[in-house]
């Protein structure tokens, strides 16, 4: 489908021709939200000079495998509670045209988004049509300093902060990745994870293709380099009709900056634009508020914006779906509490799943604490509703990452030990109600309790601010392996007995889906239900990531 309205389009491709406005719709306006509909929007205020074409070679590492437990291939996306599997976490990318401090601002973004992932970060931006690129393996305060953004000049530039899902942790792997194709370069930031990754890479390898990484993100720059569409925003739609999976992504160019996000919506992306004139787009309105840029609206899953110098425009390119899967796990635990996600506050909702919490398992107690960060907000929902004050229990110490997102169990164990200490003459001798957002493999809890314990406490329940996460996650949560989900293991009591609380109590799925009422059909539960929204079984081929070749710094 895509590409006949690709050659229908014609050849505008050579020297940046301006892409018809509006762009000729590939998809049925009755599949559309009507705010598609040829939509041009307000030009940005200044935009990118463009002549030749230049290169710039990626790198970075690749993925890990699919959950030893083979996903059930009958099930349905229902909303119901059932089954088994479980997910884990994410990357975060930003994009901007037409500021001429670009790389700088990405630079700015990327802190902001740094929760997303922290393995790695990078910046590509374009100057005097040259992609140019800076990836680097850490934090993105260890990537950057001052001589590498120097070099990053240009109006327009894309940055992603990475938390692997296929792929190792090598340099190789860090995006944004570069490529060059027969009529330019290309550069690509993406959040999500692509379940029929290895079916595209086995088809591409058939064909020649020679892969840089192991990361299913690189298919995409295959695909479109193969792509024979005109013009070249044409060549993305064509590759992406061919995703399946989460896909948040953004492409430059060297006149171009795309946003593109799957037709099920799996991951957030918005669109924001600076004063003068600049859009932005970033995985969470977190990094546009850093930077200055006004909020505007979400990308509409299944939508591709194009910014150019003749604007922004709008097309629905991939077909689009029967249902929205908006991945729940993002109010929960993964976006800033500062953020919009899916249009909804991200503190509002965690604090009403600690109302509800409160509402569906109240415990008489003295006080509730929390483990921070992420559990903060459910806790301060959780107090207010019991009436009951609210006690800074335990305390984080400064420096420490998010465990969770940690690729090693030994190192996870380790985190996690030097991350909290516990309030001792607070806790002693009281009736604790302890609230975390999850429970993963169970590490967190069950050091917690003991450190609670420790410190004097009389009882120690814990609630938990979101449902037993029994289910692997394929679309960009680099969740463990079913086995390690300890509510895949374990059933409430049993959980309850291993942690060494009092009580437990997780937040209900069917709460969770009430809260989010008539939306709620539009978000993926996959990993409290295992029911999968798109079916990742039949897509695992034997690709593994070899972990030894290419630079780790
Ligand atoms: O059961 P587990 O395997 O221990 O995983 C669950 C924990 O991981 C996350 O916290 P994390 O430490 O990653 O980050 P945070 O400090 O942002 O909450 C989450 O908030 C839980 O506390
Ligand atoms: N967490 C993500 O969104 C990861 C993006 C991509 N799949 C990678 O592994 O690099
Ligand atoms: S399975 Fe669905 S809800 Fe769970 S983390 Fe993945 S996308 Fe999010
Ligand atoms: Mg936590």
């Amino acid at each position: 489908m895509a590409a006949t309205a690709a050659k229908a389009a014609n050849n505008l491709f050579l020297e940046s021709p301006p892409l018809q406005k509006p762009y000729p719709l590939l998809k049925t306006p009755s599949q559309l939200p009507s705010s598609l509909f040829f939509k041009t929007l307000p030009k940005p205020l200044s935009s990118p000079t463009h002549k030749t074409l230049i290169t710039a070679s990626s790198k970075n590492p690749v993925s890990h495998l699919f959950s030893s437990r083979k996903a059930n291939p009958d099930a349905k996306y229902t909303s119901n509670f059932n089954d088994e599997d479980k997910p884990h976490e994410e990357c975060g990318v930003v994009g901007i045209y037409g500021d001429p401090e670009a790389s700088r601002l990405c630079y700015l973004a990327l802190h902001a988004l740094q929760h997303r992932g922290q393995e790695g970060a990078g910046i590509v931006s374009v100057h005097n049509n040259v992609l140019q690129t800076v990836t680097g393996v850490g934090l993105v305060s260890e990537v950057f300093n001052q001589s590498k953004l120097d070099k990053l000049r240009g109006e327009l530039a894309i940055g992603h902060v990475r938390y692997s899902t296929e792929g190792s942790s090598m340099l190789k792997n860090v995006q944004p990745f570069v490529a060059g194709y027969r009529f330019g370069s290309v550069g690509v930031a993406h959040n999500g994870n692509l379940v029929n990754y290895q079916t595209l890479r086995a088809m591409l390898e058939d064909n020649g293709s020679i892969f840089n990484t192991t990361s299913d993100t690189e298919v995409v720059l295959h695909l479109i380099a193969i792509s024979k569409a005109r013009p070249f925003v044409m060549r993305i739609v064509e590759a992406c009709e061919q995703l399946k999976g989460a896909y948040s992504m953004v492409f430059l160019t060297e006149d171009k900056l795309v946003a593109v996000r799957d037709p099920s919506g799996f991951r957030p992306l918005v669109m924001g634009r600076r004063s003068n004139g600049a859009v932005v787009f970033a995985s969470e309105t977190c990094a546009l508020d850093l930077i200055e840029a006004t909020y505007e609206r979400e990308v509409y899953p299944g939508e591709v914006l194009v910014v150019d110098k003749d604007g922004v425009s709008s097309q629905c390119l991939m077909p689009n779906p029967k249902f929205k899967a908006s991945c729940v796990f993002e109010p929960i635990y993964f976006s800033n509490p500062t953020s919009l996600v899916f249009g909804r506050s991200v503190y509002k909702s965690r604090y009403a799943f600690g109302e509800i919490l409160a509402t569906v398992a109240p415990v008489e107690c003295d006080m509730v604490i929390s483990v921070p960060d992420s559990g903060n907000i459910a806790a301060y929902g959780y107090a207010a509703k019991a009436g009951v004050p609210y006690h800074q229990g335990l305390t984080r110490r400064s420096g420490s990452g998010r465990t969770f997102i940690e690729p090693s169990q030994k190192i996870r164990d380790f985190g996690v030990k030097l991350k909290h200490a516990a309030a001792r003459d607070l806790l002693k001798d009281q009736r604790v109600v302890v609230v975390d957002d999850s429970i993963v493999r169970g590490t967190t809890a069950l050091k917690i309790v003991r450190l609670i314990k420790e410190a004097g406490a009389k009882e120690v329940h814990m609630r938990i601010a979101s449902p037993p996460i029994i289910a692997s996650c394929y679309y960009g949560v680099d969740t463990p392996n079913r086995e390690e989900l300890i509510s895949n293991r374990m059933n409430d009591e049993e959980l309850r007995e291993f942690i060494g609380c009092d009580s437990l109590a997780f937040l209900p799925l069917e709460s969770l889906m009430k809260y989010f009422g008539s939306d709620s059909p539009n978000y993926c539960y996959a990993c409290f239900s295992g029911n999968y929204p798109v079916d990742p079984s039949g897509e695992l081929g034997d690709f593994s990531d070899d972990g030894l070749n290419g630079s780790v710094e």
